[in-house]
């Protein structure tokens, strides 16, 4: 009987997944032959049997099919981590992830070697991905129906890919930010033409304003202040800005002319969301609220500054302990109740402390990316930049992309004629055929080697796509000759 097994693993490896499969039944059926009963070495052959049918009938794209032999595959042998595994990557297809994670918990606990407990680790992860993207590529399938994101790998992560052909020029995703901060200068500029949930610039008779005491924060639809007060224009982020005693209003001057201050706003509007979310009990702890916003890379931004020397992080850190309790006195509870729940204020104290705040920082660095709105009232295109406004934001999606020096599409604002929200729209640079893994630079491309490694050393990798490796392989042959 091993003797089908080994003929169909050579044509299941040659590509012959018909014939393979053929071969497996065959197998099965003579060792079931007459439905004696089988002794345990037997248990296990149509186990493996049974496993590899499945993974021959994935290949072939008989999902439900392939879900029945895993499971059958676990019946004859429940200790056969494969099985689950296989099971696990049919649910996968199926789009049943939360029934796919099981199994890949299932396969981790029998698996006897590390080779296969990285991939079934990596296929947890990978279920649990899916589990928080597809809601949201689901919700607007205009938007992705030509994407999908898988998780790679503990180096990678996660990653987008092409879940169909695409041409050159087509646009391949559109992507809007579940959370974007305005600069502070164009909020001084237009700050009264800009709806500050959406940013889309609104004309003066359709405004909806704040009841608020911030008087000044407005909206271009109820929709959009229902929105923005259910995630970060709440009760707590709502200060008179001429109010000098708010701890926030001194946050936010405190930012505002640095360099950085686009981030740090944006890392206040992340602490009123999370907070929120904590006081109103819609989460449980910090990292359960920021993985209900968020599920993005995240690392100490100090560690990534010359300045950090390896041993020197929670020194480096404590420069943001004036931010922090101005944060603090903001969104920290007040409510006794609230001061009584030992659980609630463990949470507070983590999401007050200066490592999660450098984390949050972190994050934008690592996500972030800067927009553009364009004004529909420009008079002159020469001063057209005047109207424009700029700020950062982090797109679900958009995020998800990892790095090329040699990138397959291009970014834009624009669909058609202008943009008037913030969106980001990806096109494809070249025909892109289904399964490839859409890449973007985080850096100016065309830089020598050298400035584009030490600008994506601020990300935490080594880029080792082929523009970066081709030189090592010249130099490598030129030293061999
Ligand atoms: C914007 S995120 C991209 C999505 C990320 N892979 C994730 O799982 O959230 C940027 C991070 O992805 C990782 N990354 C991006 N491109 C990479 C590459 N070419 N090689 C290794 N890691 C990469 C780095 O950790 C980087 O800080």
């Amino acid at each position: 009987m091993s003797d089908f097994k080994n003929q169909a693993n050579i044509l299941y490896t040659k590509g012959q997944f018909k014939d393979a499969k053929e071969l497996y039944i065959k197998g099965i059926e003579e060792i079931k032959i007459g439905d004696k009963e089988l002794s345990s070495a037997d248990k296990e052959l149509v186990s493996v049997l049974y496993c590899n049918l499945a993974v021959t009938n994935i290949q072939l794209k008989e999902y439900t099919q392939a879900l029945n032999d895993a499971t059958l595959s676990i019946e004859y042998n429940n200790q056969n981590a494969k099985s689950y595994q296989r099971a696990g990557d049919a649910l996968i297809h199926l789009q049943l992830y939360r029934e796919a994670k099981e199994m890949y918990l299932h396969a981790i606990r029998h698996v006897k070697d590390e080779n296969s407990l990285q991939i079934a680790n990596n296929s947890l992860q990978n279920s649990k991905m899916k589990l928080f993207y597809e809601p949201i590529l689901q919700g607007t399938p205009k938007f992705y129906e030509n994407i999908e994101i898988r998780y790679l790998d503990t180096v990678k992560e996660k990653s987008l890919f092409t879940k169909r052909d695409v041409k050159k020029g087509d646009i391949l995703f559109m992507d809007t930010p579940f959370i974007h901060r305005i600069s502070p200068d164009s909020m001084k500029r237009l700050g009264n033409l800009i709806c500050h949930f959406c940013m889309k610039f609104i004309a003066a008779e359709s405004i909806v304003y704040c009841k608020g005491p911030c008087k000044s924060t407005q909206y271009c639809s109820d929709h959009c202040r229902n929105e923005s007060e259910k995630t970060v224009h709440t009760s707590r982020s709502c200060v008179d800005p001429n109010d000098k005693q708010s701890a926030l209003v001194q946050y936010r001057n405190m930012v505002e002319n640095l360099s950085t201050g686009t981030t740090l706003l944006l890392a206040e509007s992340i602490y009123s969301m999370i907070s929120h979310k904590l006081i109103t009990r819609q989460s449980k702890n910090c990292n359960l609220a920021l993985g209900t916003i968020t599920h993005l890379k995240r690392g100490p931004l100090m560690a990534q500054q010359p300045s950090y020397n390896g041993n020197n992080l929670s020194d480096l850190q404590k420069q943001y302990q004036p931010l922090l309790e101005l944060l603090k006195k903001t969104y920290y509870p007040t409510d006794p109740k609230d001061l009584e729940n030992k659980l609630l204020m463990d949470e507070m104290n983590k999401l007050f402390s200066v490592d999660f705040y450098d984390n949050i920082l972190g994050m934008i660095n690592f996500n972030s990316t800067s927009t553009v709105v364009k004004s529909p009232t420009k008079t002159n295109s020469n001063n057209s930049s005047k109207n424009d406004s700029w700020g950062i934001g982090l797109f679900p999606i958009f995020s998800c992309m990892n790095h090329s020096c040699l990138p397959n599409v291009d970014i834009t604002n624009e669909i058609e004629d202008g943009v008037n929200s913030v969106k980001m729209v990806l096109k494809a640079k070249k025909n892109l055929l289904e399964g490839t893994e859409i890449l973007h630079s985080y850096c100016d491309e065309k830089l020598p080697k050298k400035s584009r490694q030490s600008i994506l050393s601020q990300y935490g990798f080594k880029c080792s796509c082929s523009k970066c490796s081709s030189g090592l392989i010249a130099s490598t042959r030129l030293k061999q000759c």
